[in-house]
């Protein structure tokens, strides 16, 4: 299935919402890490709702572009703002429609993995970022989380799962050097009871707790040379 088939329905549906209201647990955490300052230019890999842009906004940086294979999902993330300097665009990560050092910061949630050429699109990220500029990478999908790994069968898009050392070698082989590697806990998401498992897909509580208190997102930092 295309990106845009599968993504297409997801916000037809109202899970870009979703997806915004569970991901920003730990997204908050890793855009407040973000070395943004006034004027910079951004962008958001696989945007979504497209609510990554509206807090980055919100620390002042200047143009911010959020990109999304799917026309729908880019459809409804310009009915959440009326920004005249935030833009959503319809785009895929293979082909970035930017110009070599044109963004100083790149940001992703939740959607590098789906790239069908994931170190084309390290790549293509190294290659728009200015000198210095950042790519603040986070994933929920990665070897370490075992939860994550029977993902892949409820989706139609073929999804990449790296380790922690394999996303670390893919930045460096794309000329990005690492300057962190971490791993962001959920400490809000809502864990029941012992007795309410199975729940959401866990068998027991202990699973869910290791899912989110402990694996949580993954953060990957690169630094453009
Ligand atoms: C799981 S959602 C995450 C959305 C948002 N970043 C969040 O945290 O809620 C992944 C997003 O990546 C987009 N996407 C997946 N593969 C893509 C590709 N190859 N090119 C552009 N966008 C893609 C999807 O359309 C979808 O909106």
């Amino acid at each position: 299935m295309s990106v845009r088939a599968e993504f297409d329905e997801w916000a037809a549906s109202g899970r870009d919402k979703g997806m915004e209201d569970r991901h920003w647990h730990t997204a908050k955490h890793a855009l407040a890490r973000m070395p943004v300052e006034a004027g910079d230019t951004v962008l958001d890999l696989g945007t979504g709702s497209g609510y990554a842009l509206r807090a980055l906004r919100e620390r002042g940086v200047g143009r911010a572009y959020g990109l999304d294979g799917s026309p729908e999902m880019a459809r409804n993330a310009r009915s959440y703002t009326d920004d005249p300097a935030v833009g959503y665009v319809v785009g895929d990560f293979d082909d970035l429609p930017f110009a070599d050092d044109s963004v100083d910061h790149v940001f992703s949630m939740e959607a590098f993995y789906y790239a069908p050429d994931p170190h084309h699109t390290l790549r293509e990220v190294a290659r728009v970022l200015r000198p210095g500029g950042t790519f603040y990478c986070a994933v929920n999908y990665y070897e370490e989380n075992v939860h994550s790994h029977g993902w892949q069968d409820g989706i139609g898009v073929e999804m990449t799962r790296w380790d922690k050392s394999e996303y670390r070698a893919a930045f460096r082989d794309a000329g990005l050097h690492v300057a962190e590697q971490d791993t962001i806990p959920d400490r809000e998401v809502d864990i029941p009871e012992a007795d309410a498992f199975p729940h959401e897909g866990f068998d027991t509580r202990a699973d869910m707790v290791e899912r989110y208190r402990t694996l949580g997102t993954l953060l990957t930092v690169g630094v453009a040379p």
